[in-house]
């Protein structure tokens, strides 16, 4: 026979009463004794989260049906839904509408709100402001409550919640509502706990199934507000992020390029990618999370110590928050700064994924150079300074864990057990005079116990409360950390959002004196210019050129002449607006008539029709009345038809950047701007990498098309193309010739005869190149390759042209 005893652990009389209690159970079911009252909390508790998930089930069915309903709509009104993929087109109300690919062959879309701007111009000020202030603050000496966090969030709040109205207030609400809901199940749940334990002494067998019952049915609603609560806390960090996300894309992506500005500007933020990739993520999940994590044991702290005063006495509550209140004091102490060290970690690992990158990106020249050492050297040494950084923050972070769990698990709930037990033993010490008969007494142990069971609960969650409270300081700290980054970046963005946002002495733009005239019709006119290299704070640094000024008229072309970082390209920035204009004025067309191809083609991701219309989508270019017949005409005008015929299709997505050769790269520049169709474009030295007969064919082109050009070249045989000629050579010598003047056309005329006769040298020096090398191979067939070989003195080349 089986001996349960020996099996169970249990002796053989508890084995007996546990079956003696089971036959009861048993009997009372028989006897259909168990009233099950309806009316009670836990059934009305069950029925209303049953109704409740039924509702918000079938409130998420129709919205399902009515989404899958749209898309069909939508993919039924795009003729051809597969070349929407990836593109995006202005609704009427200037919000935009994404198309998103889903599936084959199918794409859904997303509505984007359009940007306030008026709201981003305000919101400046509050970030001008606060680093005025914290100027101030860090100059004041021993501040006892520094609030830079606290102000940083709640400028930061306006973006994720912007209205009271929106969907994350909602969520927030239920957050809350369900935070409350949680501590609330837990009181109910520890009174019946208390309740179950009082009538299992009491062998009440009836009592003991209802409660049971009772049991079983708070624990579907109380599972549900757990489930609730964790799922609301991911809903609401996505929600934070994606406001944060879009507000910081509308300030980052806009006609005031801080993309680029903010690149000058690496003293206050380096690796931005990683800023707004990974700290905004990390800011959101941190602060949703917090809720849930403080929140709770926030109220639960509140709610519990209220119903364990009427227990206990007041005098318990404040000797529990006493020790509360110590131990944070001294656990704040011993807290290292977590939020510094996930800051620094942050940035480590954005230096290391930028190295990758970086790697990744440059992997053809770094092959040409055989550059596998150095880049290994430099990736090893950034991912070590990141361990070395882990490792630290591992070992701060384990001496820590000790005191923290010592202190808040156990001491805390040593003192819970002794507040738990005091009414017990002060009923010990004095019993009550009611309690005298035998039975009374038995019927007040019953009670003590189940008060015992119901304050040891009580206590314990107390206990866990305060403990998760405390364990939240570290995440409070790293709450700051990310907080401060994202706060930075924000700042950041907003300095040079603005061209004459002004953040102090220090960090302003006020050196922006010139004017720009948008909308000038008659050309590109430069008016005492100086240009000047922008330090990384903005203010002036380096000057290349000293008052540059000139004219162009509409129809005529500019050749920009001058040696290697003279500052060439520089002219075209401050045309384009990537650098400041300090002083004199600009006038130029508006900047949908100027179109810029810079040194180095960027190739987009995407197919190859959007390597020809950039920087449009396709639904652009069908707004503007365009097919792919258009773009196939392009491609003939600069020669590439061939591209067609060899990939087969507009379609067709490929690494671009790695897949044309140079000088298609630059045939593919000329053709986006024959699909634009700018009144004057800058071509930055756009045609050196084709040959001559192509660099002639593609500057006739843009004549025949009327469109003006201003070259930047270090290559005076340009000049056959262009009406005037800008000749920098240096800081303060350059000079603007126009070329159809007499006096001009005699001095191309000699320039002309001085590369004429040098030309006639180099044709020599071939020439003489090409006797060494018949020489040598006479010499190769009959001579050992390893002997070494004396050339005749005639055939010896001179040094110099
Ligand atoms: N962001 C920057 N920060 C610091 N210096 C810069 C920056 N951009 C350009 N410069 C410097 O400004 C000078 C002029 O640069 P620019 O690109 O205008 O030369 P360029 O005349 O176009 O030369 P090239 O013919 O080689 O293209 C160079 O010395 C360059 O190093």
């Amino acid at each position: 026979m089986i001996n349960i005893s020996r099996l169970t652990g249990y002796k053989k009389k508890d084995v007996r009463n546990l079956l003696l209690i089971l036959q009861e159970f048993v009997i009372t079911y028989k006897d259909n004794k168990v009233k099950i009252n309806y009316k009670s909390r836990p059934v009305i508790l069950f029925l209303s989260t049953l109704i409740g998930t039924a509702g918000v089930g079938l409130y998420f069915t129709v919205k399902n049906i009515l989404t899958k309903y749209n898309e069909y709509i939508l993919n039924e009104k795009l003729a051809r839904p597969a070349l929407i993929r990836q593109s995006s087109t202005i609704l009427k109300n200037g919000s935009r509408e994404i198309f998103i690919p889903k599936g084959k062959n199918k794409v859904s879309s997303i509505i984007i709100p359009k940007p306030n701007l008026d709201t981003y111009a305000a919101d400046k000020y509050l970030y001008k402001n606060f680093v005025i202030n914290q100027r101030i603050q860090e100059q004041k000496k021993g501040v006892l409550f520094s609030s830079k966090f606290l102000n940083q969030l709640t400028i930061i709040w306006r973006i994720l919640i912007p209205k009271f109205y929106c969907k994350n207030t909602s969520l927030l609400l239920s957050q809350c509502f369900f935070l409350l809901m949680r501590t609330w199940l837990s009181l109910l749940v520890a009174k019946l706990d208390g309740q179950i334990v009082k009538n299992l002494i009491a062998a009440n067998g009836r009592k003991f199934s209802r409660d049971l019952i009772y049991w079983l049915l708070i624990a579907f609603p109380a599972s549900y507000t757990n489930a609730a609560i964790k799922y609301l806390d991911s809903r609401l960090s996505l929600g934070f992020r994606t406001n944060l996300t879009r507000y910081i894309h509308d300030m980052y992506l806009d006609k005031a390029m801080a993309y680029y500005k903010i690149s000058l500007n690496t003293n206050d933020i380096e690796n931005i990618d990683q800023y707004i990739t990974n700290d905004v993520a990390k800011f959101s999940d941190s602060l949703s999370g917090l809720f849930s994590s403080m929140g709770k044991p926030f109220i639960d702290l509140i709610f519990f110590s209220v119903y364990l005063r009427d227990n206990l006495g007041s005098g318990a509550i404040i000797g529990i928050f006493a020790n509360y209140f110590l131990t944070a004091v001294l656990l704040k102490r011993a807290t290292p700064s977590f939020g510094k060290l996930s800051s620094r970690r942050t940035h480590l690992e954005g230096a290391y994924f930028n190295d990758q990158l970086n790697l990744m990106t440059n992997c053809e020249e770094i092959g040409f150079y055989k550059g596998s050492i150095i880049e290994k050297s430099k990736l090893q040494e950034s991912f070590s300074n990141l361990m070395i950084h882990v490792n630290k923050e591992i070992n701060i972070s384990f001496a820590y864990s000790v005191l923290e769990d010592y202190v808040l698990k156990y001491t805390w709930s040593a003192w819970g057990y002794i507040f738990a037990g005091l009414p017990v033993f002060l009923d010990e010490i004095w019993p009550a005079e009611t309690a005298k008969s035998e039975k009374k007494s038995e019927v007040n142990e019953r009670q003590n116990m189940r008060q015992f069971i119901i304050n040891k609960r009580l206590m314990l969650s107390l206990a866990d409360a305060g403990s998760r409270l405390m364990y939240s300081i570290k995440e409070v700290n790293q709450l700051t950390g990310y907080t401060d980054r994202v706060f930075d970046l924000l700042t950041n963005l907003h300095k040079v959002h603005s061209p004459r946002y002004d953040f102090g002495s220090k960090f302003g733009f006020k050196d922006f004196n010139g004017t720009i005239q948008n909308n000038y019709n008659d050309g590109v006119r430069f008016e005492k210019i100086p240009v000047i290299i922008p330090s990384k704070d903005g203010s002036e640094a380096v000057p290349l050129i000293n008052d540059l000024g000139f004219s162009i008229k509409q129809n005529k072309n500019l050749l920009i002449l001058g040696s290697n970082g003279c500052g060439k390209t520089s002219i075209a920035r401050i045309i384009a607006g990537l650098w400041p204009l300090y002083r004199g004025l600009l006038s130029k067309p508006n900047d949908d008539d100027i179109f810029y191809l810079p040194q180095k083609t960027y190739f987009t991701t995407g197919n190859l029709r959007d390597q020809i219309i950039y920087p449009y989508s396709y639904n652009d270019m069908l707004e503007m009345g365009y097919n792919d017949d258009y773009l196939y005409h392009i491609l003939r005008e600069v020669k590439l038809e061939h591209l067609l015929k060899r990939e087969g299709n507009f379609n067709v997505v490929k690494e671009w950047k790695d897949v044309f050769s140079g000088g298609e790269k630059q045939r593919i520049s000329i053709a986006r701007v024959l699909f634009k169709n700018p009144k004057v474009v800058i071509l930055d030295e756009s045609t050196n990498a084709v040959s001559t007969d192509v660099e002639d064919y593609l500057f006739e082109l843009l004549q025949k098309k009327k469109i003006s050009f201003i070259t930047l070249s270090h290559r005076p045989l340009l000049m056959k193309y262009h009406d005037f000629i800008l000749e920098i050579e240096d800081q303060d010598h350059w000079k603007f010739h126009d070329l159809s003047s007499e006096e001009n056309l005699k001095s191309i005329d000699n320039e002309i005869k001085d590369i004429e006769s040098k030309l006639s040298q180099v044709e020599k020096w071939e020439k003489r190149k090409i006797d060494i090398e018949n020489y040598l191979d006479g010499m190769y067939e009959d001579i050992d390759v390893e002997s070494s070989i004396e050339l005749p003195s005639t055939l010896m080349p001179k040094t110099g042209m």
